[in-house]
């Protein structure tokens, strides 16, 4: 093993893009006054509970962020409703753009919103055409469940209308559409996958999840950013919102079991990269959260009779986490053009 793959493994800061550390990807959200761009913000990044949301001021200025303290590494820019993006000189600012993201409000008449995120859409294109476009439908709290479907499917077609009359149908190939709201985990969820869209190792990740939960007899798992809740990666099987919603809880009871009853003498908290946690449910199932690193932890749902075997999971565990290090690693190594060895071979399952 080289020298460099001997260094801790804290210094291997896990992150979107490592060669691109100054040039972060932006994602910009944008969206008609009031269609809540702010409050998807603070409640994801901020932990910002959803009902002080209620006292947020509108906007009046275009705000910059970088999402630190987690593994996940960008810069999100807010342009309030009544500022076009395009108005000021923000030319480079699309070009390093990962994801565009127009928020609109679903309680209110969306006619207006849908216009101008064609609009907007339409003109990021032109500048980069790598960009990803996300729909947030937002606040959908508020309405009915068939409401939902038919909103989501009255503003894709109308967008693919208003797209084609400016010959530029090939957009909505990359148009994602997300139902969300900052009053349950939807909104988590939806940033959940634009975030993925972001990282390039995500095939390595899924098939690494894959394999694991094929080895150990795990239904579901999630790689998870710990501070944001945001999972940058899952297994290949689908995503059940029931799934990721006790997964997001047993984070939240971790941090607050470790908070009140783990802390250090020196004030730090008690979780770390070296916390784990299991739960049994009365489904006849386990949920088992290990931490990765500081910022990253694998949560995983089981059937309990396959939880017996503690030994080979923990086994199965460590290769996992083993892999994940040398994904990172391999990549850092690529951009500082370090050469490296074969690093497929992680380890075996068993
Ligand atoms: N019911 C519901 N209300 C929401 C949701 N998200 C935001 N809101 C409310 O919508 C209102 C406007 O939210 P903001 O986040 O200020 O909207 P904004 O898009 O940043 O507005 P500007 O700054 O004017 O561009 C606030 O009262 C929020 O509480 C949601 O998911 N459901």
């Amino acid at each position: 093993m080289s020298s460099y793959g001997d260094d801790e493994i804290d210094d291997y800061a896990y992150g979107l893009d490592e060669a691109e550390r100054a040039a972060r990807p932006i994602v910009i959200l944008t969206g008609l006054k009031r269609s809540g761009k702010t409050s998807i913000r603070k409640v994801v990044f901020q932990k910002m509970s959803p009902n002080e949301t209620l006292f947020e001021e509108s906007t009046a200025r275009v705000t910059q962020d970088t999402v630190r303290s987690s593994f996940i590494n960008f810069e999100t820019v807010e342009f309030p409703g009544q500022l076009s993006p395009f108005d000021a000189n923000t030319e480079d600012m699309f070009r390093r753009c990962g994801a565009l993201l127009f928020i609109i409000d679903a309680q209110d008449d969306y006619t207006e919103a849908q216009k101008t995120m064609a609009q907007y859409f339409a003109q990021a294109y032109q500048i980069n055409q790598n960009i990803k476009f996300e729909v947030f439908i937002h606040k959908v709290d508020g309405l009915p469940e068939e409401s939902k479907l038919d909103t989501n499917f009255e503003l894709f077609h109308k967008m693919k209308e208003d797209l084609s009359e400016q010959g530029l149908d090939k957009i909505m190939n990359t148009v994602s559409f997300h139902l969300t709201s900052i009053y349950d985990h939807s909104i988590f969820e939806a940033f959940s996958k634009v975030v993925q869209k972001l990282i390039k190792q995500l095939p390595t990740l899924e098939r690494l999840l894959d394999i694991f939960n094929q080895s150990s007899n795990v239904e579901k798992s999630f790689l998870f950013d710990v501070v944001s809740k945001i999972y940058i990666a899952t297994d290949s099987s689908p995503v059940e919102m029931a799934t990721y919603e006790l997964c997001c809880d047993m984070i939240d009871v971790t941090i607050d079991i470790s908070a009140i009853y783990g802390s250090k003498n020196d004030g730090t908290s008690a979780f770390d990269e070296k916390s784990y946690a299991e739960i049994r449910l009365q489904t006849e199932q386990v949920l088992v959260l290990r931490q990765l690193s500081k910022h990253l932890a694998l949560v995983c749902i089981l059937r309990s009779e396959n939880y017996e075997k503690k030994g080979l999971i923990e086994h199965n565990f460590n290769i996992f986490k083993m892999g994940i290090e040398k994904v990172f690693r391999v990549r850092k190594q690529m951009n500082s053009g370090i050469p490296h060895s074969n690093s497929s071979q992680v380890g075996s399952y068993q």
